[in-house]
Formats: structure tokens, sequence, C-alpha cells
């Protein structure tokens, strides 16, 4: 087989047919392979017409069809089918060549396959890349980490097939070094979780404490879509809502069993966290929030305790009238609003602790740039957020810039008030109260980490600073209870 394909594609499941049609339709002539290959038979069939496609059968001939240096996408099962396929793959390039890894990997294996890869001349790009099934297909945001060399190869097809900024940018640059690309989309990932528990959260309260109706509840998202919560998860949250089961006639959300499940990524992000010592709080109630709703043992055990007032479990109470109910749902858009920027903020935080950590030398600003359009979080309040990076890339945390810390004040009341109204409900908000205590958390003059500093060392000598001089101490707590200097 002569090499005729600018760009290739392994794994042509739900991602890499997508992915493999944008590269065809953006003019690239794509190589296709997959392990099952009635999987390459039937992408030819349905959509052989977009554009230029090489069906191979085997990875010889996959690898034969691309031009050099050759640029081939896997995008497939994550973990052990992912090294599965990198293995086989690897033994078929030649230094210069640039294997991509699109899927969702842990960037602890990216950087190692990167390494070894390395050491052959092979630059291996692991590459976030999110938009589902549909920004597969008419435009991704694309979060490639690996060599500035492979950038140079791979980041103009990328700059082709990436979803576009309201201003025309392309959502993709080149993210930083071997894991850097992975890690930036294991955040996003994150804060994707972080996002949905939040919207869930608003949900909850608007039928259980406002009484309003699915229905009801989609145009109030379809109206906070219009405002500054402008977000592909807020208009398809109006979808869903509105959305009622053939079968019964019932809205869709009330025949969907309540058992949040997920595949890692937001697992990684809060394990990651606690290694680097960030604290993520709001991604991490959203995962705890997934895992608890899945705990059908515990749950089943404790359906029977009393809630406030005694009310049914899971009941509405009664509806609120429409101007109490409009006067409500503004409360909550404020706190959903003000959750969002501090779970926006921990992300951040994230991002550059991991990029300290690791010297991949992250553009803050540009990981906003390349969120704005394709990816499940993109919304309209990322290109202020790119702005308040590029203005201080400096930035200490999200909530120091002015705009974003004015707005925090401006949603604090009607935050507080939705999280009480919650907790007399008895509806639980653990993204939106914690969002809050964190706020509360990082203002506060003093915290009563004083308190366990001392217990600390009460029962284990640990030692103390002092807040009037320099230096550890430790009080004999047994004994005299004098105070000695320990360093
Ligand atoms: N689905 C989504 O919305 C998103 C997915 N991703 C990531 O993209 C990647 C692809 O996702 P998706 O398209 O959903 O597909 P899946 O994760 O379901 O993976 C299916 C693909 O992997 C191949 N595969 C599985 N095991 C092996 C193996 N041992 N050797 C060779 N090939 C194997 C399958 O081949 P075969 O047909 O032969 O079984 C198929 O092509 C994943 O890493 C996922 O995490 C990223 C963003 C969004
Ligand atoms: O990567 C994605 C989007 O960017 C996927 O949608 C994400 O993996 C879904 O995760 P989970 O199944 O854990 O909810």
């Amino acid at each position: 087989m002569s090499a005729s394909a600018r760009i290739g594609v392994t794994g042509l499941a739900v991602m890499g047919r997508n992915l493999a049609r944008n590269f065809a339709r953006s003019g690239f002539t794509v190589a296709l392979h997959n392990r099952t290959e009635a999987r390459t038979r039937e992408l030819v069939e349905e959509f052989g017409d977009e554009g230029d496609f090489v069906p191979t059968s085997s990875p010889e001939e996959f690898v034969a069809a691309l031009e050099r240096p050759r640029c081939l996408v896997a995008m497939v099962k994550a973990g052990g089918p992912t090294d599965a396929v990198l293995d086989r793959f690897a033994g078929l390039l030649e230094p210069g060549d640039v294997l991509v890894d699109g899927g969702n990997a842990h960037f602890e294996d990216t950087r190692r396959r990167e390494a070894a890869l390395r050491e052959r001349g092979v630059h291996f790009v692991g590459t976030g890349i999110s938009g589902g099934e549909e920004g597969a297909l008419l435009g991704p945001s694309i979060m490639p980490g690996g060599s500035a060399e492979s950038y140079r190869a791979l980041g103009p097809m990328l700059e082709k097939i990436a979803a576009r900024a309201p201003d025309g940018t392309p959502c993709t640059a080149h993210m930083g070094p071997d894991g850097a690309g992975h890690f930036v989309k294991m955040v996003h990932n994150g804060i994707e979780y972080a996002d949905m528990q939040l919207i869930a959260e608003a949900y909850d309260l608007l039928r259980k404490a406002a009484g309003l109706a699915p229905a009801e509840i989609a145009e109030v998202f379809r109206g906070w879509n219009r405002g500054r919560l402008d977000s592909y998860l807020i208009e398809i949250t109006a979808e869903v809502l509105t959305h009622t089961d053939a079968d019964t006639g019932l809205p869709f959300v009330d025949v969907v069993a309540d058992r949040a499940e997920q595949k890692g990524t937001g697992r990684w992000t809060v394990q990651t966290a606690l290694d680097l010592g960030v604290p993520v709080p709001g991604i991490a109630q959203a995962v705890f929030a997934r895992s608890q709703s899945g705990h059908t043992r515990l749950r089943t055990a404790a359906a029977a305790l009393p809630g406030p007032e005694a009310a049914p479990s899971g009941a509405a109470r009664g509806r609120m009238t429409d101007g109490e109910a409009a006067r409500f749902a503004e409360q909550v858009e404020q706190s959903l609003y003000a959750s969002k920027v501090i779970s926006y903020a921990q992300g951040w935080d994230m991002v550059r602790a991991g990029s300290e950590e690791y010297g991949w030398g992250i553009d803050l600003a540009s990981v906003a740039a390349v969120w704005r359009a394709g990816c499940i979080i993109r919304a309209a309040f990322l290109d202020r957020i790119r702005a308040a990076f590029t203005e201080r890339p400096g930035l200490p945390t999200l909530l120091a810039d002015p705009a974003f810390a004015r707005e925090l004040g401006e949603a604090q009341d009607d935050w507080r008030r939705t999280v009480a109204a919650a907790t007399r409900h008895g509806v639980p908000v653990p993204g939106m109260s914690g969002a809050l205590a964190y706020y509360d958390g990082l203002r506060a003059a003093r915290l009563p980490a004083a308190l366990t500093q001392a217990q600390r060392d009460y029962f284990g000598a640990h030692t103390y600073r002092r807040t009037d001089r320099e230096g550890t101490f430790h009080t004999r707590w047994g004994g005299d209870r004098a105070e000695v200097r320990t360093d």
C-alpha cells in the first residue's frame, strides 16, 4: 500500500469514528483501523462520501498507509486496552513519528508512555479531547501535551478540526510537555463533575423546596442560559427536564434511576489533588455525591431516618406562589453562580499546582481559551477567566480577580439564604454549602486550625508555630505545661 494518508485513527467507536470523519471533512486523507474490522467497514459504507478514507485491516497496513512523519491517533478504551494498542503500534513506528493517545488516560500513564517512546525518538502526545460524540464530529476542544516539536506537526491539523471560540480562535493549544494535556483534561472532567453536581442541586431545590415541576424548572434554566450562566450543561439540563418518557408519560428525569455513575476521571482529579495538597472540595463533593447516590445499602438502611418536621423523604412541601418561586429561583441562581466560580477557581489552582510540580509551564489563560467552545464545560464566563489570567498571569486564585470577587460578594447573601433554605427543607446541597464553606474559609482572618494544631501538640508533641514570634514550640502538656522551643 502506498503511503497516502496525512493522519490515521485507530479505535473507531463513538469518539474515534467521528474524529476520523472530522479530519476527513476538513480535507485530510484519513487512514482507518479498528481491532474489530467491521467498524472500519461500517464507517466507510456510511460516511465514505464525506472525504478521503483509507480503510486498513491490520496495524501494519495502517502504519504503511501514513505519510512520513506518521501521525496516528488512538481513540480506544483507557487503561489496559490503551497500553495494548500503543505497544502494538509503537513497534511499527520510526523516529520522528507522532503517536497520539486521544483517550482519557491518567496523566501518570502518559508520562510513563511518553518517556519510553522518547527513548526511541517517537513523539508520544497524550491529548485530552472533550465534546463527546457530537463534539468529536463538529469540533471538540483539544488539549495536547507532548513535545513542542510534535505540536508543530500535529497542531495545524488539530487547529483545523477543533471547535472555534466566539472570537474565531481554534479551541486547541499545546498545553505543555509529557502528561500536561491529559492532566488538563482530567481537571476539565473534575470541573465537569462539580458543575453537574451544582446544577443537580439547583434542580433539587427548585423541585423540592419551591415545588416546581420539571418543565417549569426547565424554563428557569432556559432563563439562566440567557444570562451569566450561559453554558452547554445548563442548556442540556433544560432539554432533559422537558423530555417525557414515552412508555409512562412521566417526566424523563423521574424514570431514570437516581444512581450516578462515573468512569474515574473525577476520582483521579481528587486523588491527584490530595497528593498535590490542593484543596478542591467542590470536585470532591461531586465525586462523593455520585458515590453516595449509588450506595444502595447505606441509602436503604437510612431511608427511614426523620427529616425536618418528619416530612416523608424526598417529598415536596407544596408549591410556592409564582412570586415566591421566582424570588427563590433568583436566590438559587446566585448560589449556583457563586458555587460555580468557586469550583472553577479550585480547578485552576489544581492546574497551576500540577504545572509547578511537573514543570510543565501551562499557560492558565490558554486553558480557559481552549475550553470556551467544543467541550462539555463550555460556558460564556470562560472568556472572563481567560481575560483574568491574561491580565494577571500570576493571579493567586480566581477569587482574587476584582470582577469575580465583586460578584461573589454580591451573591453571598442569597447564597447563604439558599444553603439555609436547603438545610431547612432537608435538601442535600454538598456542592453549594461546601463552596460557601470554602469561600468563608479562605476569607477568614482566623481559622480554628489553631485549635487543631494545639490538639496535635497535646497528644503527639507535633509542635506548633506562634502568631507573635518565629520558631516551633511544644507545650509540656503532661507535665508543668511550660512552653519549650523545639527548632
Ligand atoms: N465517549 C465519550 O463521550 C468520550 C470518550 N473519551 C475517551 O475516548 C476514548 C474512546 O472512547 P469511546 O469512543 O467512547 O470508546 P470506548 O471507550 O468504548 O472504546 C472502544 C474502542 O476501544 C477499542 N478497544 C477496546 N479494547 C481494545 C483492545 N484491547 N485492543 C484494541 N482495541 C480495543 C474498541 O475496539 P473494538 O471495536 O474492537 O471493540 C473500540 O474501538 C476513551 O479513552 C474514552 O475515555 C473522551 C471524551 C469523551
Ligand atoms: O471525558 C468526557 C467529556 O469530556 C466524558 O464525558 C467523561 O468521561 C464522562 O465521565 P463520567 O462517565 O465519569 O461521568
